[in-house]
């Protein structure tokens, strides 16, 4: 096929991928399709194997159509012909089995090493574990009693979030998995790193002239990371009333997003050199001192009944599988400092939430005005300069500048230079789930969340949640489908900004002109 022979030089080493969970969600839309897509594109030749496991039984033709249907439904390509689909599902196999079977593991190994032969793979494992995290220890155990990784290559653990609830259960949790993996070997996924955008933010800021010596305290006013949702909790309720958004998103995206656009140049692209400048600044956020410091800079909500397109939507608490006296909030912002030289005095304002009224992720950077403008004045509508970095589901890079309005001699404007990634013909920007795959698969943990930044944003972390559980008054409410609580708004204009229209469209609805002059 065109793609794969497009793609060959990126191919990837032979590996067998353990799907744990392979009758799951995550699995069904998210990992069958990215495995595909690498397929496609050639950066999986034929030499890998994939074998899914479960408790419940899957004949061979039942797991292959629940492949065939997670592909058509959830991936980007969609089945080219029936040839290339049957040499593509020959590489996936089934086992029923409990992880606290140790026994059945040896089967596993038996089957493993014969499709290790089948396939000429040499006996490098990739063990993704799409699995509750309170299954992680049992079976890393279980991996290593029934003798799966003493194969010839290499093993790897791929762990999904969350990675634990606080720091003493996420300290507990990687204490199980070291006792049978090194930390080398422990590939901790957070998908926002798999995104393009997000990787982009590391080429954007230090491949340009333009933005990299501008980028510290000097000119950048504030940032403004969003992360927003339209959806509600769907049938996740019960594990969402138990995490909440702080937990859910904060802990891991929202501050994964903070440190991409906060950290120092690594002196080189490897790894351990962008994750030692990552930690440099989780270690740098200011930590709050105390509960009134929390409700200053912290804001959360929970959303109620209200209306999204003319559609009636339930409260938070309505929600199925969520208790009806839930205090969870589906919504938090906060105003966090970095405090280090680059960055001190600058504001970092977050916010993330569920059923606000657009799905988008993006960074805004606000630059400080002119020292000195000559241009100040009624007639001249002067806004500050800002960079702004659309994640998803818009791709691109959006800036704001000062202009001249054609053919008035007084009057400026501000004019949008909007590239938009995503809109362009021929650009289909992998899925975060296959570059993290590939990634892993590569050994480049790059995109993969180290144990020093992991228990550094939860001890962060920790701190606001103690502080709302001492104050179960502080949350707000917001209607579904209303940008959230009133306190963000507050939050942000007491430092004299405001929170910047995400993905055109003004907080009260006003679309905001995108691309060309507003
Ligand atoms: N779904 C998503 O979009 C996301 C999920 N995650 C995380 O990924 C993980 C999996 O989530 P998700 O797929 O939604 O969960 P599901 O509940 O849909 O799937 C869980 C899977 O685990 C299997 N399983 C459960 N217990 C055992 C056991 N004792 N032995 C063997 N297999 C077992 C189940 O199969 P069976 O019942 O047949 O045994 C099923 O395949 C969780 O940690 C979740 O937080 C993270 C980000 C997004
Ligand atoms: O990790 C999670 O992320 C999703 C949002 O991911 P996105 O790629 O669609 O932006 C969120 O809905 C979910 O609650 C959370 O667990």
């Amino acid at each position: 096929m065109a793609e794969n022979q497009m793609m060959n030089e990126m191919q990837t080493p032979g590996a067998v991928f353990f799907i744990f969970g392979a009758t799951g969600d995550l699995a069904r839309r998210k990992l069958y399709p990215a495995i595909y897509s690498l397929y496609r594109e050639g950066k999986l030749k034929e030499d890998f194997a994939v074998i899914g496991v479960a408790r419940r039984q899957r004949s061979p033709e039942e797991f292959h159509n629940d492949l065939y249907d997670s592909v058509q439904e959830f991936c980007r390509y969609k089945v080219a012909d029936s040839g290339d689909w049957d040499r593509f599902a020959s590489h996936f196999e089934y086992k029923s089995l409990d992880i606290n079977n140790v026994e059945g593991f040896h089967e596993l190994r038996q089957q493993t090493e014969a499709i290790e032969t089948k396939f000429g793979i040499q006996g490098n494992r990739l063990f993704y574990l799409a699995l509750a995290p309170e299954l992680f220890g049992n079976v890393s155990n279980s991996l290593k009693e029934g003798g799966m990784l003493e194969g010839n290559g290499w093993n790897r653990l791929v762990i999904e979030k969350p990675f634990g609830y606080d720091l003493e259960s996420a300290e507990r949790l990687n204490q199980e998995i070291r006792e049978v993996f090194a930390e080398e070997e422990i590939y901790r996924i957070d998908h926002y790193l798999g995104k393009e955008m997000v990787q982009n933010i590391e080429v954007i800021r230090f491949a340009n002239a333009f933005f990299e010596p501008l980028w510290n305290n000097k000119y950048i006013a504030n940032v403004q990371i969003t992360l927003g949702e339209t959806v509600g909790v769907e049938e996740r309720g019960e594990y969402y009333d138990h995490s909440g958004a702080l937990r859910d998103m904060g802990q891991n995206h929202m501050l994964q997003m903070l440190t991409m656009i906060a950290m120092e140049p690594p002196s080189r692209l490897l790894p351990e050199d962008i994750r030692d400048e990552k930690v440099k600044v989780l270690r740098s956020l200011r930590p709050f001192a105390s509960n009134e410091d929390v409700k200053q800079n912290v804001v959360r909500g929970q959303y109620t009944a209200g209306t999204y397109r003319g559609k009636e939507l339930p409260g938070y608490r309505q929600e199925d599988k969520v208790n009806p006296e839930s205090n969870t909030e589906t919504y938090f912002a906060a105003r966090v400092f970095v405090d280090n030289f680059r960055w001190a005095g600058v504001p970092f304002y977050i916010r993330t939430g569920k059923r606000l009224p657009v799905k988008t992720t993006e960074v805004v950077v606000e630059f400080r005005s002119m020292p000195n403008n000559v241009y100040l004045g009624k007639k001249y509508k002067l806004e500050p300069n800002l960079l702004v970095i659309r994640v998803n589901p818009m791709e691109g890079i959006y800036v704001k500048i000062n202009a001249k309005k054609p053919g008035s001699e007084t009057e400026i404007e501000p004019l949008a230079m909007d590239f938009c990634q995503s809109c362009m013909v021929g650009i289909n920007s992998p899925e975060a789930y296959e570059r993290l795959l590939q990634d892993a698969v590569e050994g480049d943990s790059t995109y993969f969340t180290r144990w020093d930044e992991v228990s550094t944003a939860w001890a962060f972390i920790d701190r606001i949640a103690k502080a709302w559980e001492e104050t179960p008054d502080s949350l707000e409410t917001y209607p579904a489908g209303t940008w959230g609580p009133e306190g963000a708004k507050r939050l942000i204009v007491q430092d004299g900004f405001k929170w910047w229209p995400v993905n055109g469209q003004e907080e009260d609805n006003v679309v905001w002109k995108v691309g060309g002059r507003e």
